[in-house]
């Protein structure tokens, strides 16, 4: 049944459709046409959205889809509208790339304001130039099935139900999970591995081909098309309306589409001003911006919050044996160095991990050990000496690189999508084929809740063993761990440090665990490295570090032991 759950939204526009093209008058489905036309582009702006960015310039890539429909029915193409409207999409990705480039770069209203540089350029170019067929009076040609109103809204409709179904199978693809990680956190979805750069602009190339396919629906359906139709001020309105209405989800996108076409009307026929539509829409948003949720989103967890949270099970102590001390040195970093302005973040820092082994990483605040696990993974380029892994040289390499190359990180700030379920965020962030098996097992290990659990749910120890359990299905040579512990209560973390110890021999990592709880640390490490300051101020066995009166001058600032 959950295999199928993602068709229950398209199947149940399809519903709707066919009732209403059976009894709905032939008027009302002129415009109801129209609403499916503006689903199928807010479907598109559902997939930017899905990345965390906004575009203003739909209905220019809508322009594109049209402009190609109208010149592929003046050359006769053979396939008619059915042929001719993919293609008015697929002409409109390669524009949707273009605008998606500024979006490597900025985002939020930086990245808005391009966008909507692009459709008054847009406009401008529109309006100069007459689209095919305009000069010669010649109209988009239909085939006789789809002559009448009647018949060209079921064939909007069944493009709006498959444009639906692409959509919900896109959402569960790898391509889908990461659009919503990018959302959430780009720093954690290139330490996953995946390529920020090629979501954000997969997330523009499908939300362009939405608005093609769109543009191509309506050269078809008025069958003479001005620049009248794709005004910056229209792209404006469908944003507005996709930010209200939640155009991520399908049932969102049609309601927007619904919105979009009969609100207008109706004030038309009420003798007001259809601008007022614009603004009634834009009051909408706002609303929906302050509650922080769209309607669909909103109806969603309302929904969701009729099931029973999900219960995390429960995470005894068991004790994973002796800590694991290691053999050849795995991890090797040498006079590793990192400034922040005047600020020394690490000095010189030289430091060997073990394969095999658990090792801790441990200091005060301010010491300088999330600067060495972002220098480790390839997030401070500035960074200077070397780190070589398995004998490999990683310095100077990007994250993903390092990623591919075996090392993995956790974060200290909860980076875990909420937008998936546990299954499909573990997936994702394993960034390689994982058997069910496999995903069960590492679940079960770390004590994860099931994998229909939405990450939205957790709580904040729940996702910080998910994203640790992510790293470990990736099968690295080391993780990298920045207070996993934190949010987890004190019997948890041991229960998670005696998972650790386990985790060099079943998983066939090896750990370096920056932890501030100093009796998980002695529990699962076999040898730990003190830093103070950005330098390395002591290294060995915990009870013989932790008994150091200097190591307990730098965590309290005075000479007591911290056994
Ligand atoms: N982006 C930054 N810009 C300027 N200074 C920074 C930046 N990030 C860290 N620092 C400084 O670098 C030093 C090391 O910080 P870091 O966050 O690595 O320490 P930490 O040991 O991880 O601390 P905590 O245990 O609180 O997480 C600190 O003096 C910090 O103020």
């Amino acid at each position: 049944m959950r295999r199928v759950e993602f068709l229950r939204q398209p199947l149940a526009a399809l519903v709707v459709i066919a009732v209403a093209a059976a009894v709905v008058p032939e008027y009302w489905l002129f415009l109801a046409t129209s609403a499916l036309m503006s689903a199928v582009a807010l479907l598109g702006l559902g997939a930017v959205g899905r990345a965390g960015m906004n575009s203003l310039c739909q209905l220019s890539f809508a322009a594109v889809g049209a402009w190609t429909v109208a010149r592929l029915s003046v050359w006769d193409v053979p396939g008619s509208i059915i042929v001719w409207v993919v293609a008015g999409g697929l002409a409109a990705m390669p524009f949707g790339l273009v605008v998606g480039l500024p979006a490597l770069r900025l985002r939020g209203v930086h990245l808005a304001v391009v966008t909507l540089g692009f459709a008054a350029a847009a406009d401008v170019v529109v309006s100069a130039v007459n689209f095919p067929g305009v000069d010669s009076y010649q109209q988009v040609g239909r085939p006789g099935f789809l002559a009448t109103d009647r018949q060209y809204f079921v064939y909007a409709g069944l493009v709006f139900v498959i444009a639906g179904i692409g959509a919900e199978l896109l959402g569960r693809t790898r391509t889908g999970a990461a659009w919503r990680a990018v959302r959430f956190s780009e720093r954690a979805t290139a330490a996953s591995g995946t390529s920020v750069a090629r979501a954000k602009l997969s997330a523009f190339a499908a939300s362009a081909f939405a608005a093609g396919v769109a543009g191509g629906l309506l050269a078809g359906q008025v069958g003479m098309i001005t620049a009248q139709n794709f005004q910056t001020i229209g792209s404006l309105a469908l944003f507005v309306v996709a930010v209200m209405a939640g155009a991520e989800y399908v049932g969102g996108a049609l309601f927007g589409g619904v919105l979009m076409t009969f609100v207008p009307e109706l004030f038309r026929r009420a003798g007001i001003s259809q601008d007022w539509a614009n603004v009634l829409f834009g009051a909408g948003a706002v609303q929906a911006l302050s509650q922080g949720s769209s309607v669909s989103e909103g109806l969603a967890r309302r929904l969701r919050a009729r099931r029973p949270a999900p219960v995390p099970p429960p995470r005894a102590a068991t004790s994973g044996g002796e800590p694991p001390l290691g053999t050849e040195p795995l991890l090797e970093v040498r006079g590793l160095s990192v400034r922040y302005g005047q600020v020394k973040a690490l000095q010189d820092v030289d430091l060997v991990v073990p394969e095999g082994t658990v090792m801790g990483l441990i200091g005060p605040n301010g010491a300088g050990k999330s600067t060495l696990t972002d220098a480790l993974s390839g997030f401070i380029p500035s960074a200077t000496g070397s780190v070589t892994l398995a004998g490999r040289r990683l310095d100077g390499l990007p994250v993903h690189r390092r990623t591919a190359a075996g090392l993995r990180r956790t974060f200290q700030q909860d980076r875990v999508p909420t937008g998936l379920t546990v299954g499909a965020y573990l997936r994702f962030a394993a960034h390689r084929r994982v058997t069910p098996a496999e995903v069960g097992d590492v679940r079960e290990f770390l004590g994860c809740p099931p994998e229909d659990a939405h990450v939205a749910d957790l709580d904040v120890g729940s996702r910080r063993l998910l994203e640790v359990a992510a790293a470990l299905l990736a099968r690295p040579e080391l993780v990298v761990l920045d207070e996993p512990a934190a949010g987890l209560a004190h019997a948890e973390s041991l229960a998670l440090a005696d998972r650790l110890v386990e985790v060099p021999a079943r998983y066939g990592a090896s750990v370096l665990l920056i932890e501030h709880d100093l009796d998980m640390v002695r529990r699962a490490c076999a040898r730990i490295v003190v830093l103070d300051f950005g330098e390395v101020i002591a290294s060995g066995p915990p009870t013989e570090v932790l008994a150091r009166p200097d190591v307990a001058r730098a965590y309290l600032g005075d000479e007591v032991a911290l056994t």
